[in-house]
């Protein structure tokens, strides 16, 4: 604990300061408003400075104040006076005189992390930047890490007309980050379809993040949201692209849920706080595992626990399974892989990561101690249930939501650690047991105290969805389980041993 006398700065604040510079909207959809629900909606502290006061509604704008620079200059050195920012975002400026007085203060303070929403145009079609006032915002870019037009904004930032296709606009958004050094937020929420991607793109490299397209009125301030999130989120982020990834995710939910607001009667807002309904919800976890209280039970009475457990499984359905066991671990290596790239910070990436490892270690453990002393070759292909179970894990990583990856891959860790220890009390002197060895590794403090971090990662990341994105993490969770129950018993483990060539093999070995 600090005491008294610790200074201030070298505490890590409990939240993220980002500022917001940007215009108003009484209607609470765009602008400022949209800004400061966005960046709690992430946890962050919220701070704005207002660039402009707009008249505006669901169906447009009315009316704008610009009040006189002086004034702006005054709000924004009263915030960098006093305050530590950790991140600004910049909206709606209006005029010119503005955009220069911003990028003024952007110079002389220089925060951390700088995002620009090129502000243009609204949904609604009205202006909210005079034209004289382009080349302006065309010089802050020069100020700012992130841009995030969208194609028509693209375009006035090149100088060139607008994008018609989204290959042309990735074009265009490479050549602004290559000329103006700064990372572009390309945003496909103009484009025809039924997709509504974005890509971050920097000098070198070009990232797609592919979205559906809702079908809504709710997309006022979808533009203000998207940039604000990823203000607030960028500070406690690795890079770009992990915190857009974050935010965008956030950001479909919160446009599909925004009709459901009832706040005007022609372009909505997004709901900020869709996810809300699942804040102060219990951890993902208890509810899971009441979830799945059945099948647990049945675990402990499937013929193969049973068997292994006592010692009288026969060594072929043993071994049967190891290689079972084996081809999964592969397959779950690549999905683990999938939860380290989607991660949303370095500490959890580093852990699905070590994970994919390891499940590559045991694989070739097995093989080389067990399956390849049992002197037959084990090319055999994965079984239906095996692919049955990894083809539900690859097909959550290949959807790319983070939060239900880490509800699918839980059970792995958690039931299987949990089958086991309960086979470890039952079967009594390992030494004396047939499959001692095998049966030992349960009690491994390495994988348990995994299956506890699995489990926090997970309980971590439910924390940040929405009820529909937890439903759809209880609904993988719930089937990785049950996939779990159905590995152990796809071995026949009561059948007397099989006649022919793999029968005369098996008999012929010593017990692992
Ligand atoms: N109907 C929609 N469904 C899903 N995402 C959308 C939809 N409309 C816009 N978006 C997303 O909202 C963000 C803002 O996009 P866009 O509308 O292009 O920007 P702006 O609000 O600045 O015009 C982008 O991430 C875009 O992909
Ligand atoms: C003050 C202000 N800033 C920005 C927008 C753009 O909103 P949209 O995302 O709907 O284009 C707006 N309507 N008002």
């Amino acid at each position: 604990m600090p005491g008294p006398t610790a200074s201030p700065a070298r505490v890590r604040p409990a939240r993220v300061r980002v500022l917001s510079v940007a215009g108003t909207d009484p209607t609470g959809g765009a602008g400022i408003h949209a800004d400061l629900k966005s960046f709690a909606a992430h946890g962050a502290y919220g701070m704005a400075v207002v660039t402009a006061l707009v008249a505006q509604n669901t169906h447009g704008v009315r009316a704008v104040h610009v009040p006189d620079v002086a004034f702006l200059r005054a709000q924004l050195d009263a915030v960098s006076d006093d305050v530590t920012v950790d991140a600004v975002k910049i909206g709606m400026l209006g005029t010119r005189a503005v955009a220069d007085e911003v990028a003024a203060w952007l110079a002389r303070t220089r925060p951390p992390v700088v995002v620009l929403d090129p502000v243009m145009v609204a949904t609604s079609g009205d202006r909210l930047l005079d034209r004289d006032a382009e080349e302006a915002v065309r010089r802050l870019v020069a100020h700012a890490d992130l841009v995030t037009p969208n194609l028509p904004e693209l375009g006035v930032l090149l100088g060139e007309p607008a994008a018609r296709t989204w290959r042309a606009a990735v074009d265009q958004a490479r050549r602004l980050a290559r000329a103006s050094a700064v990372t572009v937020l390309l945003k496909g929420g103009h484009l025809d379809g039924d997709a509504s991607p974005d890509a971050v793109v920097d000098a070198t490299t070009v990232v797609e993040l592919d979205a559906v397209r809702v079908a809504t009125t709710a997309t006022h301030g979808t533009g203000c949201s998207l940039s604000a999130a990823v203000a607030a989120l960028r500070p406690r982020r690795p890079d770009w692209v992990t915190a857009v990834r974050e935010a965008k995710a956030w950001l479909t939910g919160a446009i599909a849920a925004g009709e459901a607001l009832a706040v005007g009667s022609g372009r909505g807002p997004v709901d900020h706080l869709h996810h809300a309904a699942t804040l102060g919800a219990p951890p993902f976890g208890d509810e899971a595992w009441d979830a799945v209280a059945d099948v647990r039970a049945a675990c402990d009475d499937l013929p193969f626990v049973r068997a292994l457990a006592d010692g009288t499984l026969r060594t072929d359905a043993f071994e049967a399974y190891l290689h079972q066991d084996a081809l999964y671990l592969a397959a779950y290596s690549r999905v683990l892989a999938r939860a380290s790239e989607l991660a949303p910070d370095g500490a959890a990436q580093a852990f699905w990561a070590r994970g994919a490892s390891r499940c590559l270690d045991v694989e070739a453990e097995l093989h080389r101690d067990r399956l390849d002393r049992a002197g037959r070759a084990w090319g055999g292909p994965a079984s239906a249930v095996t692919t049955g179970y990894t083809d539900h894990l690859l097909a959550v990583g290949a959807r790319g939501s983070y939060a239900e990856l880490t509800a699918a891959v839980l059970p792995c860790y958690w039931l299987y650690a949990d089958i086991g220890a309960r086979v470890l009390a039952r079967a009594g002197d390992l030494g004396a047991h047939p499959y001692g060895d095998w049966i030992g590794t349960y009690g491994d403090p390495g994988f348990a105290a995994a299956a506890d971090e699995a489990r926090r990662l997970t309980d971590e990341a439910a924390r940040e969805v929405g009820a529909a994105t937890r439903a759809r993490m209880l609904a993988a969770f719930v089937r990785s389980c049950e996939h779990e129950v159905a590995f152990f018993d796809q071995v026949d483990a009561a059948a007397p041993a099989p006649r022919g060539p793999a029968a005369l093999a098996a008999a012929g070995r010593a017990a692992p």
